[in-house]
């Protein structure tokens, strides 16, 4: 967690990078449930996106309709720079999906599942080898590289899908709940994988469960609630939404404790620790306000921590689903 919070600029300000990925009024519905109620989405060039929603909410339906599985019932939808609704083929040849179910084929070693996947991308034979070699190592691989993809980890086969992927050298890749299932320690290794990714120019739509994950990951992220986008931003921009933001001043001398108390009315007290908590946003803005204001009251205190909601906070109040009991303290 970053030890305190300032907004980040936002970094389509200017320029404006090309679109990887932009939707506009998508819908669609199974009988006459509506899953997608015209959403709107704009993704740069070279960025992660992370697509957040409580289960059934529809971020693998927009997957699979980006990717080309499924057709939209409506919606101006383009990938790649390419139109989805009249020239998919050339979608599917800038693309590569990895879902929540493997395309790993367990019985099968992982040198031959890759083999396969470079077949079907019409890579030459000693391209595919080549590719593969490469692949292998850069996931490591190679050292099980001969073993039935059966006999691997949940990490290793999640790393083997992704290779897999790979193969035909895609600038957009959609990453259904790439780590779900994951042990920390794999997890990590994904956000690792993942950021090489982006270094190399490839843009990352990913759908995730984890709101950390988003957090750790994404540029930009959308909360998709009732088949719409009930708020997209920055990590930072979407905590500031909601309320509960404070700004915690703890003293060591009970007598400037009791005095900035009194100056400072609308703070909340805790006497025991010595500290005050001024509502606050956490901008850049309001922290100067209150650190002029602090100075011109000649209150000096021996430590000042910006406390912002988490994206937990944020994914609870937009989604609907209650928010949690416990009062978030840790320094953000
Ligand atoms: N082929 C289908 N026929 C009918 N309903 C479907 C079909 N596919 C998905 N749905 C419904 O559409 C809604 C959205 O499903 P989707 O799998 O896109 O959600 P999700 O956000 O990816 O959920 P999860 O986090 O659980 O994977 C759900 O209510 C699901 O039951």
């Amino acid at each position: 967690m970053p030890s305190s919070v300032m907004p980040t600029p936002r970094k389509d300000v200017g320029q404006q990078p090309p679109a990887a990925v932009s939707v506009v009024g998508l819908r669609k519905s199974y009988g006459d449930k509506t899953v997608l109620d015209g959403i709107d989405l704009h993704i740069p060039a070279g960025s992660v996106f992370a697509l957040l929603g409580p289960n059934g909410a529809g971020k693998t339906t927009a997957v699979k309709i980006l990717s080309t599985l499924i057709t939209a019932d409506a919606g101006d939808l383009h990938v790649g720079g390419h139109d989805l609704a009249t020239d998919p083929q050339a979608v599917r040849a800038a693309i590569g999906v990895t879902g929540q179910f493997s395309a790993v084929d367990g019985l099968i070693t992982g040198e031959e599942n890759m083999l396969l996947m470079a077949d079907l991308q019409h890579l030459s034979k000693h391209e595919g080898r080549q590719v593969t070699a490469e692949l292998l190592e850069r996931f490591d691989l190679t050292e099980a590289a001969k073993k039935p993809a059966s006999t691997y980890s949940g990490g290793m086969k999640r790393r083997l899908d992704i290779a897999m992927t790979l193969v035909g050298n895609p600038r957009i890749i959609f990453l259904d709940e790439p780590t779900t299932g994951l042990d920390p320690r794999s997890r990590h290794n994904m956000w690792g994988i993942i950021r090489e990714l982006v270094t190399s120019g490839v843009t990352v739509f990913l759908t995730t469960q984890y709101l950390e994950e988003a957090d750790e990951l994404a540029d930009r992220i959308a909360v998709l609630n009732n088949g719409r986008i009930a708020a997209e931003g920055t990590a930072e921009e979407l905590k500031r939404l909601i309320p509960g933001g404070h700004v915690r001043l703890r003293f060591s001398d009970p007598t400037a404790y009791r005095s900035a108390a009194l100056a400072l009315r609308e703070a909340t007290r805790d006497d025991e620790a010595l500290s005050l908590q001024i509502p606050s946003d956490g901008s850049q803005r309001e922290l100067r306000s209150v650190l002029d204001w602090l100075d011109s009251a000649g209150i000096e205190a021996d430590e000042l921590t910006v406390h912002t909601p988490d994206l937990d906070d944020v994914f609870f109040a937009l989604t609907g689903s209650g928010m949690p009991s416990q009062t978030k303290e840790d320094v953000r």
